[in-house]
């Protein structure tokens, strides 16, 4: 039976079919959430949520334990914020890594003390960085020389001593596209340890900012950090990387008598999009990684750093998932004599960009219903003026399919909402959580009225 076998991966804990086989989240019908709160909507399983925030923490606690070495973990916002889920993650013991003045701002507003919040961004605006100095943030990732300065100067006027880590670029080329990878040399990202990486000099450019950084009295050089992409599944590249920020590390203290206390290595962490994948798995993944930082260490006669990691996607991304309802239904056939069903939904490209940016591949199930119809090559497209408007490629969905029907499609909890437009003026869909058999708004749905309010005419 087409759709009837919901659950695991790449499904969050809280989904199931009851007896009817209409999906459930959390113990609530789609069909009541479609009628309380309209499609499309992103739902997200708050216990789902919490439970990885839980694991990702422990799992490293305990790791790095082992070695006798503390540490931290970032929420990355980026992947999904909102008032509720900064206030989720702090109570699960994480901290918050925003990486603008909007992300900053809401972290405040769920009372995330300044000090479990960091600020990244490769060109952060003055008012972003005075907002993060009068907010008391733990940490700002310094991605430039430029910014050494500009941090240092917006500190000495506010009186204050920045804490600071410098975010460096490895040569690791990792994650699942090119867009989304960000420590090989030819981006945008970081200081390059490479040495003369940028033609001026035999220092590397790390090492001249991180010397920079211990130049003005008004940063604190707390450490090193390292970010070497998304969606990676593969992770070896995290044990290259880290390899080379302890050298870096070992590096400056040869040079400059100061040994570092803290090294983060970002995020990246990769999940199941589609039935069969397999995520990273946190304590495996851990584990590697602490002994692969226990060995660099022990190898370079340094003692072991403070980590901390910065997850989005792997906490936020598997906890929810976007309810559609199908309108139109259009049988196309192939070169190869096959059919594929052009199965138009109320949403697309505007809730996710992903397919239309990296090419990403979804899954998606018929949600309202069971069907026993046959399964049939079907494509799930968007409402937008694009035939590039791709919410899933390839997919089986049961013959029948048809207009007024609920389409769920998992994973789209991180870069979702957080990517959302408003490509042909639709309104941005709510987010709205669901636990033991409860579900509120997050973020209500925009209307028209919000979008012309803004236009001035
Ligand atoms: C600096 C930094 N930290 C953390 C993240 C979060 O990445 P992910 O959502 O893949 O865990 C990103 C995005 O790739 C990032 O650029
Ligand atoms: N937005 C990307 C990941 C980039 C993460 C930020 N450096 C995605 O949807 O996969």
């Amino acid at each position: 039976m087409a759709g009837a076998g919901t659950c695991g991966e790449p499904w969050s804990r809280g989904v199931a079919r009851d007896e009817a086989g209409a999906l459930t989240v959390a113990g609530v019908p789609v069909a009541e959430l479609a009628e309380r709160f309209g499609t499309p909507a992103y739902v997200l399983d708050e216990d789902d949520l919490r439970e990885r925030a839980r694991a990702y923490r422990r799992a490293f606690e305990a790791a790095f334990a082992e070695f006798g070495a503390g540490v931290d973990v970032y929420y990355a916002g980026k992947a999904f914020l909102s008032v509720a889920v900064a206030r989720w993650v702090h109570e699960e013991g994480l901290r918050v890594d925003t990486a603008s003045g909007g992300e900053l701002a809401v972290a405040l507003r769920a009372g995330v003390p300044g000090a479990d919040i960091g600020l990244h961004g490769n060109n952060k605006s003055d008012d972003e960085l005075r907002q993060a100095l009068a907010a008391g943030v733990g940490r700002i990732i310094v991605d430039s020389l430029v910014e050494v300065d500009r941090v240092a100067d917006l500190a000495a006027a506010a009186g204050v001593v920045a804490p600071v880590m410098v975010r460096v670029t490895t040569g690791v080329h990792a994650g699942g596209h090119e867009f989304i990878s960000t420590a090989h040399e030819d981006q945008k990202f970081g200081l390059s340890i490479a040495a003369g990486g940028d033609e001026q000099g035999s220092d590397s450019p790390a090492m001249r900012g991180l010397l920079a950084v211990l130049a003005r009295p008004e940063l604190r050089l707390l450490g090193i950090h390292s970010h070497i992409g998304s969606q990676i599944l593969d992770p070896s590249g995290f044990e290259v990387a880290a390899a080379a920020v302890l050298r870096l590390r070992a590096d400056l203290a040869e040079r400059s008598g100061v040994l570092v206390a803290e090294v983060d290595l970002g995020g990246g962490y990769g999940i199941a999009y589609l039935p069969g994948e397999v995520a990273l798995d946190a304590d495996r993944i851990a584990k590697d990684v602490a002994s692969s930082v226990a060995a660099s260490a022990a190898e370079l006669g340094t003692p072991l750093p403070r980590f901390s990691i910065e997850p989005g996607r792997a906490i936020v991304g598997p906890a929810g998932l976007t309810l559609y309802t199908v309108g139109t239904v259009k049988p196309v056939r192939l070169d190869d004599d096959r059919t594929r069903l052009y199965v138009s939904v109320d949403g697309g490209m505007s809730d996710n960009i992903r397919p239309a940016l990296y090419g990403a591949r979804y899954h998606a199930e018929l949600a309202s219903r069971t069907s026993d119809a046959e399964p049939v090559l079907a494509r799930v497209v968007g409402k937008h003026c694009e035939s590039g408007d791709i919410v899933v490629h390839e997919v089986d969905l049961p013959a029948d399919v048809r207009a007024g029907d609920l389409l769920a499609v998992p994973a789209t909890g991180a870069y979702g909402r957080s990517m959302a437009s408003n490509y042909n003026l639709l309104t941005r869909p709510p987010v709205v959580a669901v636990r033991g058999g409860q579900a509120r708004t997050l973020v209500r749905r925009e209307t028209v009225d919000d979008l012309l309010a803004l236009d001035q005419g």
